[in-house]
């Protein structure tokens, strides 16, 4: 199973754990990358949450989590069958608090993770953007002059409260999945359901957000 290393690290361990996975040292700081559990039914990668679908889509991990916002932004050929519930985020639009839409005629400059997502969110709305990619600290770029907005993901509000932006659309509400591998879910599909409904029980009843 890929695990992403980022924030739903913690929730997705616990997870395992609640099910009766044993781990022996596994943390996001280890600087180990595979991890058997001790009753030997599951191995575990660390991975960076870009790369979880790579691996899963290409048969380097039966099983991964991974955002709903990274396999739509990606568009793999895996299946998805669990909602694991944590991790919950919003995939936004935000620009600086108060500032007015611009007047003029150039396209809507837009800095953003999620090229895509966001190419397809404004092309639906008849808008011409101009998009430009970035890999983080995306509400500097209106700060300093180089996007008139971002769309990025929102969590508790806080990093855009403390960079004066504010949410101007919401794209999309992203949970952590279960992703499987389409090979693996024909040819282990005895043992992935039988993964599947040791998990189940403890899945949260209600969408959470992930303090990892
Ligand atoms: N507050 C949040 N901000 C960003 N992503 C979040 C948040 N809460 C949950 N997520 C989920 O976690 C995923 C990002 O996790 P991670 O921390 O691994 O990303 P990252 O910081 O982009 O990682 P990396 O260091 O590998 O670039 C997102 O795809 C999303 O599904
Ligand atoms: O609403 P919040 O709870 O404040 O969370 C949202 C923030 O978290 C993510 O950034 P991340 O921590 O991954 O850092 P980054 O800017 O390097 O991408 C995201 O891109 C936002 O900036």
């Amino acid at each position: 199973m890929a695990l992403p290393k980022g924030k739903m690290f913690d929730d997705a361990c616990h997870l395992l754990e609640s099910a009766g996975y044993v781990f022996q040292g596994l943390s996001s700081k280890s600087r180990k990358l595979t991890f058997d559990s001790a009753d030997g039914e599951l191995r575990v990668l660390m991975i960076r949450g870009a790369d979880v679908l790579t691996y899963v889509e290409h048969g380097g991990a039966d099983l991964g989590v991974v955002g709903l916002d990274l396999i739509l932004e990606q568009g793999r050929h895996v299946l998805e069958p669990l909602d694991l519930k944590f991790g919950l985020c919003r995939l936004v639009v935000a620009a600086p608090a108060g500032k007015a839409s611009q007047s003029d005629s150039r396209p809507l400059r837009v800095a953003t993770k999620y090229p895509r997502l966001a190419e397809q969110f404004f092309l639906e709305r008849g808008m011409s953007v101009e998009i430009l990619k970035l890999y983080g600290s995306l509400e500097l770029a209106p700060k300093v002059g180089m996007a008139d907005q971002i769309v990025d993901l929102v969590a508790t509000g806080k990093t855009l409260r403390e960079n004066q932006m504010e949410i101007r659309e919401e794209i999309l509400v992203s949970t952590a999945r279960l992703v499987v591998n389409r090979a693996s879910w024909s040819l282990k599909n005895e043992r992935i359901r039988l993964f599947m409904d040791r998990i189940l029980p403890f899945l949260s009843k209600e969408r959470v957000i992930s303090e990892g």
